[in-house]
């Protein structure tokens, strides 16, 4: 499998993703920096990884959304490629509209880092195939702005065609219907604030995180 991993200035879970991802493939991903235009051929699978794109400025995502390889990203998605956007990175598909709603500042105000508790959702999506719907598993989060927020009739949409990934089982940050991780209509583009690249290996504390890549991989 031939994946590709994102990097915007600020990004600093890039490569615990290309860890993750090269671990659980064989194979290490290709870094592209967010200036290129194009993505390599043939790929399966691209991450855009957590960190502070651009100092977080403007808003978590904002900037990063309108860097060059976004739109080579955004027509791989539309071709059926695996996007997973962990933490910063979805905070930058919202704001790039990959997914709807937007990531808002935590409503305890405070950075959150620690794992959490999360229900999975009923999204039909090659990255969950390795879970059952209702199962609870433990994935560490660690952010600012993971408050998860959308309109009413968003949220219902979201729900009603079964695109809600990952609920908090406690609430972590406020987000709106304790949302942790949403897909597109297809269910091949992922956004999630918890790390499942720090959830891979058993040193991790947790291997939960591994098995979205490796339900991915199987796919
Ligand atoms: N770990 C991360 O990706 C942090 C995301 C984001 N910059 C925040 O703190 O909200």
């Amino acid at each position: 499998m031939k994946t590709a991993v994102i990097v915007f200035p600020g990004s600093n879970c890039d490569r615990d993703l290309a860890v993750a991802l090269r671990d659980v493939t064989g194979t290490a991903p290709v870094m592209v920096w967010h200036r290129d235009t194009e993505l390599p051929d043939g790929i399966d699978l691209v991450g855009v990884p957590g960190g502070f794109s651009y100092g977080d400025y403007l808003r978590s995502g904002a900037m990063a959304a309108r860097s060059p390889i976004m739109r080579a990203v955004a027509d791989a998605a539309d071709r059926g490629v695996g996007v997973l956007g962990v933490c910063n990175g979805f905070q930058v598909l919202t704001e790039a509209g990959l997914l709807p709603g937007a990531l808002m500042r935590n409503a305890g105000l405070g950075f959150v880092c620690r794992d959490a508790a999360l229900t999975v959702g009923d999204a039909d999506s090659p990255f969950l195939k390795g879970y059952a719907a209702g199962e609870t598993v433990t994935i560490p989060v660690a952010h600012h702005d993971g408050n998860y927020a959308a309109d009413t009739e968003t949220l219902d949409r979201i729900e009603g065609e079964g695109r809600v990934a990952f609920r908090y089982a406690d609430h972590v940050n406020g987000s709106a219907r304790a949302i942790a991780g949403i897909v597109n209509a297809s269910g091949n583009v992922l956004g999630m604030m918890p790390h499942p690249e720090r959830a891979v290996e058993v040193a991790h504390g947790g291997q939960d995180g591994r098995r979205l890549f490796e339900a991915f991989l199987a796919r």
